[in-house]
């Protein structure tokens, strides 16, 4: 990314910043947010405008890599360079999936090659990129594109649910906000069955009326339940272990419990402690490593919301589906269980804990629930009436599982999961 400080500002930064992220993602494993971030620092001239649609294209051939490598391979003799694969699968999204007109499509994509110190193969993505455009989505005839944008590795762990997640994983998720008690929904807002209000997918939310005022925060609907079945109740201590940015915390807090928020990395406490104060709540918030923090009494409840995979949120991230290894999940296994282990001994006896992931992944899901019973914690399911609005989100145990396939009229859901437990 550094060589972009020293070329001279693009005449086309939206296609520049989306390649750059893509070579981000692709060569140094970045994630696609970090990689928008630093995308261009120095220049002025790139409008917000230019970064969202950049991020919108980088997410594009993030989420139908698939998709996009077959449609693009059939006019290819053999694999190109890795830059120049990802500037045709940039120019084969405009053509196919973003409507971008033909020539702006292919005359971009030629020029940024150009500008990328690959000029050797100008000819060549413009030979592709021609014909991509003449058979149109044509191209994507015959094609499972579902299962095409997913890694094997992940579809087959999604069992029965893989297709209709997969399915989902195709759009941009909408964009869901938790209000504070007794805040107006914002113009356009749909309220959903779990009380989350649903905008469309690109709505600015800084832009909205409240959102300086504290009148809501972002966080999506299945997000917000595990916090709500912890089912705080007024003066009750709690922690939030896990803390930031802070959706939970900012849940727990305005239930009335005296909540104290834990989170390990600095930066990430730094937004949590600014969402904290915009929606002017009272919380304690302390720097730690969870497993080694202890409260000065024992608590009634704690809310982990473990660090995983986060493969529950490849729809607003889709980098996760290029960025994960099959591995990965149960690589984090022994730190859930360090954490539950912790959370466990913060409890007072018949205190409570949910254990929350934002991944699908039976290792950092169930299997972690199966474990919990080794630190004295005794499972307490959810009933079929706390999660009346949400039924199909209770699994055979009584425990919390969501996925992108849930609601698809509604604009699905992340994946998470949940369980709840009481100390001996
Ligand atoms: C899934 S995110 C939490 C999201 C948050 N609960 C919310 O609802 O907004 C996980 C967070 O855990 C933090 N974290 C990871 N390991 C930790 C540890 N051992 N102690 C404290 N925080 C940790 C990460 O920095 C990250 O901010």
């Amino acid at each position: 990314m550094n060589s972009r400080l020293t070329r001279p500002p693009s005449s086309d930064p939206t296609r520049q910043i989306a390649f750059d992220v893509l070579v981000a993602v692709s060569e140094k494993r970045r994630a696609l947010e970090d990689a928008l971030d630093s995308a261009d620092p120095a220049d002025s001239q790139v409008l917000s405008r230019d970064r969202a649609a950049a991020h919108r294209l980088a997410a594009t051939v993030l989420r139908r890599m698939g998709t996009l490598d077959a449609a693009v391979e059939s006019f290819l003799k053999k694999a190109p360079p890795e830059r120049v694969r990802l500037a045709l699968l940039m120019g084969a999204a405009q053509l196919l999936l973003l409507d971008t007109p033909a020539h702006a499509a292919v005359g971009t994509i030629v020029s940024l090659v150009r500008n990328n110190k690959l000029e050797p193969f100008a000819g060549l993505v413009n030979a592709v990129l021609r014909r991509v455009a003449q058979a149109g989505t044509a191209a994507l005839d015959g094609l499972d594109q579902a299962r095409l944008d997913v890694p094997a590795w992940l579809w087959s762990s999604w069992g029965s649910d893989a297709r209709r997640i997969a399915e989902a994983l195709g759009g941009e998720a909408p964009l869901d906000l938790s209000l504070a008690p007794g805040a107006a929904v914002p113009e356009g807002g749909v309220v959903l069955p779990t009380g989350s209000v649903r905008l469309p997918a690109g709505t600015r939310v800084a832009a909205l009326p409240g959102f300086e005022q504290g009148a809501f925060w972002v966080q999506d609907a299945a997000a917000s339940l595990p916090a709500r079945l912890l089912a705080a109740r007024p003066g009750e201590l709690i922690a939030d272990l896990c803390a930031a940015p802070g959706g939970k915390t900012a849940q727990l807090a305005h239930s009335g419990a005296r909540v104290v928020a834990v989170e390990r990395d600095a930066q990430r406490l730094r937004r949590l402690r600014e969402n904290v104060a915009r929606l002017g709540l009272a919380v304690e918030l302390v720097q730690a490593d969870a497993t080694e923090w202890r409260p000065a009494q024992p608590l009634d409840a704690v809310l982990l919301d473990a660090p995983c995979s986060a493969t529950g949120t490849a729809r607003r991230h889709p980098d996760v589906l290029r960025l994960r290894r099959a591995a990965d999940p149960g690589g984090l296994s022994e730190t859930q269980d360090r954490l539950i282990e912790a959370a466990a001994r913060m409890l007072r006896p018949g205190g409570r804990l949910v254990y929350a992931v934002c991944s699908m992944q039976p290792e950092e899901g169930p299997q972690r629930a199966a474990a919990a019973a080794r630190f004295g914690l005794r499972p307490d399911p959810f009933t079929e009436a706390e999660l009346a609005d949400v039924p199909e989100a209770r699994t055979a145990e009584g425990w919390l599982r969501t996925h992108p396939g849930l609601w698809p009229e509604r604009g699905g859901m992340d994946g998470f999961f949940a369980a709840r437990f009481i100390r001996d």
